[in-house]
């Protein structure tokens, strides 16, 4: 068992433990935050004195190829290590999936999004390293919440992605389901000082990692969209300078908030339907090149699954995510349409 940490960087580190490690550090930083690490790509900080009674999770890697959320972690995990950067809440750092970063890959056997809230541990004789991989990983988000210190606090999650397709917004947040409860205004705030204004509500449960830290912990979380897949090294970090300079501020302050709320900052977008494939021969209508929030007109095909034609339903229903090459019994692509923000329910 390692029991020290001295490794030079800890995505090395965890790249090089790809399905886990048999790891238990407790060690005091001349800053004296205390970091802990629980597996290789799971790092927890708790600062000597909080400034924000705040319980932050930040995620990257569920996908392997979404680098740039991985760079960002790794940038502030360093920092946090070497003193640079002053910690005012505690924050678990998770790189999801390592095995996945290596190979360069979405996933090694099977998408880790679609394995929460249980999921990992259904249908008979399906054993994967990416089902225990994310079995593992809620149990460390529910050690990270139940290990707080008591009182009234705040659990708030991003988990962090790049999309595979354009997009007519470059970043944007999925707000998972709420179960009828209204959006929190300064949930929303905080999502645009992130730089990420445009936000699509689920219209229902899923399997996904933010849905999970929501569901079982009535966390604040959300997945955020934060520009194209890239390979290590192609991503352009300016481009991530003001969700950087956020993450820092939250970090350092908590979810202080710039300005009072302002509906009209942001765009919504609501889940209209989500199209699965169930055929061997599903195609996509469009090219590779329509980006995400591509609006469509009546009369349009967006897919045909088999023998079946998905047309449009309603006028102006755009495409999000859409991948021909998921999983049968896989969602294939969502479908969206902007609604007034005036229209949500708020709080
Ligand atoms: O660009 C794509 O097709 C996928 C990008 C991505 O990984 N998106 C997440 C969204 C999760 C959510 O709906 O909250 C995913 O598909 O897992
Ligand atoms: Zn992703």
């Amino acid at each position: 068992m390692i029991t020290e940490f001295s490794e030079q960087n800890f995505l090395a580190f965890t790249r090089e433990h790809e399905w886990g490690a048999d790891i238990q550090v407790e060690q005091q930083l001349s800053s004296g935050i205390t970091m802990q690490i629980w597996d290789s790509g799971v790092v927890v900080f708790t600062p000597a004195q909080e400034t924000a009674a705040l319980d932050l999770i930040l995620s990257c890697a569920v996908h392997g190829d979404e680098t740039a959320p991985i760079e960002i972690c790794d940038e502030l995990i360093e920092n946090i290590r070497s003193g640079r950067l002053q910690l005012g809440c505690r924050v678990m750092f998770l790189i999801a999936n390592p095995a996945a970063i290596n190979i360069g890959k979405r996933f090694v056997e099977e998408n880790m999004n679609r394995l929460f809230s249980g999921v990992h541990s259904k249908g008979e004789g399906l054993v994967n390293r990416e089902r225990e991989r994310a079995k593992a990983i809620e149990g460390y988000v529910g050690k990270f919440f139940h290990s707080a210190p008591s009182g009234v606090r705040q659990r708030l999650h991003y988990d962090m992605h790049t999309a595979i397709r354009d997009s007519k917004h470059e970043k944007f947040a999925v707000y998972p389901f709420t179960h009828g409860a209204p959006y929190k205004k300064q949930q929303l705030q905080l999502l645009q000082q992130l730089d990420v204004p445009v936000v699509l509500l689920h219209d229902g449960p899923t399997t996904t990692f933010s849905y999970f830290s929501v569901n079982e912990f009535n966390a604040d979380a959300f997945t955020l969209e934060l520009g194209k897949v890239k390979p290590f090294g192609e991503n352009d970090m300016q481009r991530f300078a003001k969700t950087k300079k956020q993450l820092v501020r939250l970090l350092t302050e908590g979810p202080v908030l710039d300005h009072e709320f302002a509906a009209d900052a942001l765009q919504i977008y609501k889940v209209q339907r989500s199209i699965n494939r169930t055929q061997e021969d599903f195609r996509l209508h469009f090219p590779d090149d329509v980006a995400n929030f591509t609006p469509f007109s009546l009369g349009d095909v967006l897919a045909t699954d088999g023998e079946n034609a998905i047309p449009v339903e309603t006028e102006g229903e755009a495409v999000i995510f859409p991948n021909a090459k998921v999983a049968i019994g896989q969602r294939a692509l969502l479908t969206v349409l902007p609604i007034p923000a005036e229209q949500l329910a708020l709080q």
